[in-house]
This record gives structure tokens, C-alpha cells and sequence, in this order.
């Protein structure tokens, strides 16, 4: 099973060193977890992804050559439409890099990095959820992440009833995300037992692991990591 601790801000490298899968950097500026620093260099195994709110597709392909995102999370109404504009505005922008070769410029040496773009969208559920709509994206992101519904878009902090899950119409992989703890790991383990986990691929983690917003608590973290290998969810 795949980690994903969201919500970098203060201590990112602290917790790269955990070695998760992903660390995700919010890009809404309402949000008390806002990133306006520079992403860190971290190692080639944890993928940083951007976490956007209905942002335009400039703005997040902005982020990903300044940051040298490998995923980008889209939290708010984002389109099947807008999905497929942001892959195909990614590859157009990756190929004229490529042609751009030789040139010495900063910027476009940066982006020469970048190899292939991860979409993962976001929906958040309440006590129901219509997974008809699951349909429209499936051919243009490559991940879903079910949250729980609340008052801001993301990182409020709350679970929603998994077992909702179990009819899930889909073979996408998804990220399981939304008020997990510490205190999650025995309710994690029966999810991950029943049928409704077959396609869950990751694990998202955020204000559960705080000290503060922005602020994860390493001594957590390291513990929920360790309990996750050790029960191999
Ligand atoms: O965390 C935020 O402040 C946030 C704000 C706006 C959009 C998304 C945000 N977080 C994204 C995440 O992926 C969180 O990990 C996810 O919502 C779960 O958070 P939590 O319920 O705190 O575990």
C-alpha cells in the first residue's frame, strides 16, 4: 500500500526521510497548509504533487515547471474537460521543451525534466455518492482520491463510511483519504480485508498527523508507517 502525506509546509524534508510515496504541497491560497516556498529537492522515489482548487490550467502548469511536480491533485469541479486540456496542455508543453534542447535558459533546462504528469481527481463524499459520475473521467486522469465532504475543500479532518466503497463501479486505482490517524489503523485494516479496498492504492494522511497546520508530527507518522508494513496494508 502507497503513502501519501498531504499538506507539506514546515517540515517537508523531515518528512521525506520516512520515505513515503507522495507528498502533495497545497496550492489554494485560503488554506492555513498554503506552499509559497520552493519544493525541495527530495528523493526520485516520492513523487510531489500539487494540490490545486479549481485553478486554471496556466496556473497549475506554472506550478509543475516551477516545482517539478510529478502529480497534480485537482480538489475542487474540475471538468472531464479540464483534465484532458491539462494532460494534453502537458504534453504539448514537455514536447516544445524537448525541441528547445541546447538552450541554456534556466527555465526551460528545468522543465526538461519533466517526464510524464500524474492526474489525480479528487471527490468527496458525504453519506451517499453517485459514482455514475466516475465514468466521464476514467479515460483522463489516472488516480480518484475519495475524501470526505466538509466545510473547506480538503483537509478537514473527517472520515466518511468506507464501506460506501464497496460500490465502487470502477478498476481506477484510488487514494483512500480524509480524517485517517493514528487511531484509523484497526478500522484500516478491516477496509483493507474487505472487497470494497480491491483497487485502493494509496493512503492520504494530513491534519491527523499535525502539531499544527503545515506542521506534521514525525514521531506519528514514523509509527502509522511502521504499523502499515507491519500489518502489510
Ligand atoms: O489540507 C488542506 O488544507 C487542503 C485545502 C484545500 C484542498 C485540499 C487540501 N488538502 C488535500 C488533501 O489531500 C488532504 O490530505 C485530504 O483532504 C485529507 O485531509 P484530512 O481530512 O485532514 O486527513
Amino acid at each position: 500500500m502507497k503513502l501519501k502525506v498531504c499538506g507539506m509546509k514546515y517540515n517537508p524534508e523531515e518528512v521525506a526521510k520516512l520515505q513515503p510515496d507522495y507528498l502533495g504541497f497545497i496550492f489554494w491560497e485560503p488554506s492555513t497548509r498554503y506552499f509559497d516556498g520552493r519544493v525541495p529537492e527530495l528523493p526520485k522515489s516520492i513523487k510531489k504533487v500539487g494540490v490545486f482548487v479549481d485553478a486554471s490550467v496556466e496556473e497549475v502548469l506554472e506550478k509543475v515547471k516551477e516545482h517539478q511536480l510529478d502529480a497534480v491533485q485537482l480538489h475542487g469541479k474540475e471538468s472531464p474537460a479540464f483534465c484532458m486540456e491539462l494532460k494534453n496542455n502537458f504534453l504539448s508543453f514537455r514536447a516544445d521543451s524537448r525541441k528547445k534542447k541546447g538552450d541554456e535558459t534556466k527555465e526551460v533546462s528545468t522543465a526538461l525534466n519533466l517526464t510524464s504528469l500524474e492526474i489525480i481527481k479528487v471527490f468527496s463524499i458525504k453519506d451517499e455518492f453517485d459514482f455514475s459520475i466516475l465514468k466521464a473521467y476514467e479515460t483522463v486522469c489516472d488516480y480518484f482520491l475519495f475524501d470526505t465532504k466538509g466545510k473547506l475543500p480538503g483537509g478537514n479532518g473527517y472520515t466518511f463510511d468506507w464501506s460506501i466503497l464497496k460500490d465502487y463501479p470502477s478498476s481506477k486505482p484510488y487514494f483512500l483519504s480524509g480524517g485517517i490517524g493514528l487511531d484509523s489503523t484497526e478500522k484500516l485494516e478491516d477496509f483493507l480485508a474487505s472487497p470494497a479496498s480491491q483497487y485502493c492504492y494509496a493512503i492520504d494522511v494530513n491534519s491527523r498527523f499535525e502539531t499544527e497546520p503545515g506542521l506534521k508530527n514525525i514521531e506519528a507518522l514514523k509509527k502509522f508507517k511502521e504499523l502499515l508494513i507491519e500489518d502489510q496494508l
